[in-house]
């Protein structure tokens, strides 16, 4: 399963407990900076005219940091927190018990809210526009609807997936934003700040060397910086770079951050395809992972870093994932298949 990995961004079972590494204000949280500051602009206007913000919507791979983003916005509206997310909310009704009992201006968070169902979307639309929910009462001849009128709201969506968004739904966040993969230098700074939390004593180049190797992704960071501290406690000694990659060595992590399931991923790739084009369905059965994960997990590192590309016709290996497996790059690019509607 994907989410044994080391470095799965998704959360491990008993990582709840990190809450307390959770950056608590926009100025602690690190990286981002777009969407930090185009955040803070609205954020302070909002409070200015004591409106609620505008509906956010987050979206990025997991584990860059939507959940903690959500909670900073109501710290710094001043406002309530809810949360939810999109595959508990089963029935309209449950959403309707949710929005009619929110305080003026507070924060409604739904996670995965591409994975709503289409008759809790349905009353959502109207909460969203107009702060009323449309109820119908009753069954058959006597059914009739209702209108009630909610306290003015700020909906956070977060979701890895814009593009599985309905359109209707997307339109209707005054604030979409991108989160992107941290830089190696933005990674440094989280994990110095959560080994600062953990009072762990760690170098400024032992923080560099998990860094580069996590992926772009604070999840996973913070994942590698506990397990690194393991290896240094049980050795007597501080985080510095050559006590980090032993550590990450024996974690399977490699050079670019890559565990062996991405490993296995560009292989397949590679040696079963040459090198594609493939479609991912394909590949996801070659590697026997479900594609959903394959297209939320891996692929999108593979691509940010230059180790695949995406064609209309698949995913391809580029020069880089032939180099990382230390295998021959082809020397002409494969030949492209005959165009049969062309020219
Ligand atoms: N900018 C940041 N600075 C410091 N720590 C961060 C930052 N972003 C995320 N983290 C840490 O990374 C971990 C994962 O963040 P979070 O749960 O917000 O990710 P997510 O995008 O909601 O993931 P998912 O898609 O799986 O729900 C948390 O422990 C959080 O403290
Ligand atoms: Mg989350």
């Amino acid at each position: 399963m994907t989410d044994d990995r080391i470095i799965s961004p998704a959360p491990a079972p008993g990582e709840q407990h990190d809450r307390a590494l959770r950056p608590q204000t926009l100025s602690e949280f690190v990286g981002q900076s777009a969407a930090k500051g185009n955040l803070k602009v609205f954020i302070d206007a909002a409070r200015a005219r004591s409106e609620a913000l505008d509906h956010v919507l987050l979206f990025g791979p997991p584990g860059l940091g939507k959940t903690t983003l959500a909670q900073i916005v109501a710290r710094e509206l001043g406002v309530g927190f809810r949360a939810t997310s999109g595959p508990i909310l089963a029935k309209a009704g449950d959403l309707a018990a949710i929005l009619t009992n929110l305080e003026p201006r507070d924060v409604l968070f739904i996670d995965e809210i591409h994975r709503m169902a289409p008759q809790v979307e349905e009353i959502l639309y109207p909460a969203m526009e107009d702060h009323v929910l449309d109820l119908i009462i009753g069954e058959g001849p006597s059914a009739r609807s209702v209108r009630i009128d909610l306290a003015p709201f700020t909906l956070v969506g977060a979701t890895t997936r814009a593009g599985l968004l309905a359109t209707p739904l997307r339109d209707r966040f005054g604030i979409p934003l991108r989160l992107e993969f941290y830089t190696p230098e933005e990674l440094t700074a989280v994990i110095r700040g959560a080994a600062r939390k953990m009072g762990a004593a760690i170098t400024e180049d032992g923080a560099m060397e998990i860094a580069r190797r996590a992926r772009g992704t604070p999840r996973i960071a913070g994942r590698l910086l506990r397990r690194v501290r393991d290896f240094a406690d049980a050795e007597g000694t501080a985080i510095d770079r050559l006590a980090a990659a032993r550590a990450l060595a024996r974690l399977e992590v490699d050079e670019a951050g890559l565990d062996s399931l991405d490993r296995r991923f560009l292989k397949a790739l590679i040696e079963n395809y040459g090198g594609g084009p493939v479609g991912m369905d394909t590949l996801a059965a070659a590697i026997a992972e479900a594609r959903d994960a394959v297209e939320d997990v891996i692929e999108p590192y593979l691509l940010q870093q230059g180790f695949i590309q995406r064609t209309p016709r698949g995913r391809m290996a580029c020069a880089r994932a032939y180099e990382h497996l230390g295998l021959e790059t082809p020397q002409a690019p494969p030949a492209a298949a005959p165009d049969l509607f062309g020219k």
